[in-house]
């Protein structure tokens, strides 16, 4: 996150103020709700400053002392606006005649944040209207008028009138989509190329839809640590994840369990598991976690390594997020050495691990179009030339992970985007460059193993590919493969 956490708020900070900042103009009661400050003042931070809204928010909600309700109403708002910006920004050029380009970027979060109300809540419209302008003459005075004009006309006309007028002139279903379902065209090409390879192309819109769909809060209960899950209030399994489950308090339940229980997409509880469980752990296996930060599937490892015997060490190249490593696993007894450092300079031998290590999880870095639910704003971030560029670095960090293994080693290579590129594009060019020295397992059926009930994995015949639609996780890639010559020098050798 940048610097905006220290941004002084529109609401005034602490307090969040039902009357902060400027005073309210006379016959112009200011009154905005603390929440509407809130999810405006994350708006702002998120475009103007490159901030991350599921960081920054819950940061000025505690600042604001918001209660519980108002919390749960500003990240609707915050949220749902972020997600749906691409649709809102064509109904805002169309009621106010204009480009979104052409109007101020801060008046454009207000009307934003007031087609979201007028059109996706239950906020009665004289509120959203009212409170809007009011926000607009805070923040840009001589906008007021605008933004009232424009948001009567938004309100004037039904949700579904604008789609039909926003659908108007789509060249293409991909092209229809995009501005339905608010992601950019190039994303919807990519889902569709990666639902069509599995032969579901028709899953498209409901891959969308759940991409704009609140995800719920799931917790993973590290195993082996004494965490009991009968003990956690409206503590219900996951369907799939033997460790994992949602509770009527989740964030509560996690709080209150010393770091045994965590929130953790039940897609990332998979992959970790099906590294560590893709065969018997022999007591002094020697475990590697090459991308580890945050560090939510090290917390995992840590704690298969420790109940089998072996033993684990984290990699990861942001020296802040190797500290959220070191937090995520402090619950773990287990001695994990997590360092800094470039995952493609990996020197085994260094590491204690002079034969190679025994597993590894190469969780890439990735363009994360996998948890479009949960970074509402990672998708008008993106760009296709950051899959080029990150498709390369993938490359790299797995010849890295194939020399550091051990034979007989076995690799899980893991994103959290479906991009085909990024999935069986990196992973088909690897196994290439190394015929002949790493075979590719079956990962299918190693989750199928472990999950609690079968998985619909159709169309994807030996990697995972999970989906938001299809099994309520994140769009998570898992692929295993096992190193199959005799290394002798494996910090020495490269790719053919
Ligand atoms: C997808 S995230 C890993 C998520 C993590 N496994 C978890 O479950 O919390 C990828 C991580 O790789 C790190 N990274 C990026 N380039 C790297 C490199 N060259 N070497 C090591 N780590 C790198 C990023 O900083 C990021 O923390």
């Amino acid at each position: 996150m940048s610097g905006s956490a220290s941004r002084r708020p529109v609401g005034g900070g602490a307090g969040g103020g039902q009357r902060g900042g400027r005073p309210a103009r006379r016959g112009a009661p200011d009154r905005i709700s603390a929440a509407r400050l809130v999810a405006y003042d994350v708006l702002e931070a998120v475009r103007a400053d490159e901030a991350y809204a599921n960081l920054l928010l819950p940061v000025r909600i505690r600042r604001a002392g918001l209660s519980r309700a108002d919390a749960a109403f500003a990240t609707e708002l915050t949220y749902g606006t972020l997600r749906m910006q691409g649709l809102y920004d064509r109904v805002i050029e169309l009621a106010a005649g204009r480009s979104a380009d052409a109007i101020d970027p801060a008046v454009l979060d207000v009307l934003r944040l007031g087609t979201h109300q007028l059109l996706a809540t239950r906020v009665p419209t004289h509120a959203a209207v009212f409170e809007q302008v009011a926000l607009a003459r805070r923040v840009a005075p001589k906008a007021a008028g605008f933004a009232n004009a424009v948001l009567r006309t938004v309100s004037r006309t039904s949700p579904e009138a604008w789609r039909e007028l926003v659908a108007e002139g789509a060249s293409n279903d991909d092209e229809l989509l995009a501005r339905l379902e608010s992601h950019p065209a190039w994303v919807v090409r990519a889902f569709r190329a990666a639902l069509e390879r599995e032969g579901r192309g028709a899953e498209l819109r409901e891959l969308l839809e759940a991409d704009n769909a609140a995800p719920r809060v799931n917790l993973v209960v590290l195993p082996g640590l004494g965490a009991e899950p009968a003990g956690i209030e409206g503590f219900e399994p996951d369907r799939f994840s033997p460790i994992g489950g949602t509770a009527a308090d989740p964030i509560a339940a996690a709080a209150s369990s010393d770091g045994r229980i965590r929130v953790q997409d039940e897609g990332s509880q998979l992959a970790a598991l099906v590294l560590a469980r893709a065969a018997p752990v022999r007591a002094g296996e020697r475990w590697l976690d090459l991308c580890a930060g945050p560090g939510g599937k090290t917390a995992v490892l840590a704690a298969e390594a420790l109940a089998g015997g072996a033993s684990l060490t984290a990699n990861e190249l942001a020296p802040a997020r190797a500290e959220l490593v070191r937090n995520a696993i402090a619950a773990v007894p287990l001695p994990v050495e997590v360092r800094v450092g470039d995952g493609r300079e990996i020197d085994p031998a260094a590491l204690g691990a002079p034969d190679g290590f025994d597993r590894i999880l190469l969780d890439a870095p990735c363009t994360g179009l996998g948890a479009l639910r949960r970074r509402p704003e990672a998708r008008w971030r993106k760009t296709p030339s950051d899959v080029a560029e990150l498709t390369r670095l993938q490359g790299e960090l797995f010849d890295a992970a194939v020399r550091a293994l051990a034979p007989g080693g076995i690799l899980a290579y893991v994103t959290c985007s479906p991009h085909t590129a990024e999935t069986r594009g990196t992973l088909g060019a690897a196994l290439e460059r190394w015929r002949g020295r790493i075979e590719q397992l079956d990962t299918a059926a190693a989750a199928q193993a472990l999950a609690r009930h079968p998985l619909d994995l159709e169309g994807e015949p030996e990697t995972v590919q999970l989906w938001p639609h299809r099994h309520g996780t994140d769009a998570m890639f898992i692929a295993l493969v096992r190193r199959s010559d005799e290394a002798t020098d494996p910090a020495a050798e490269g790719p053919r």
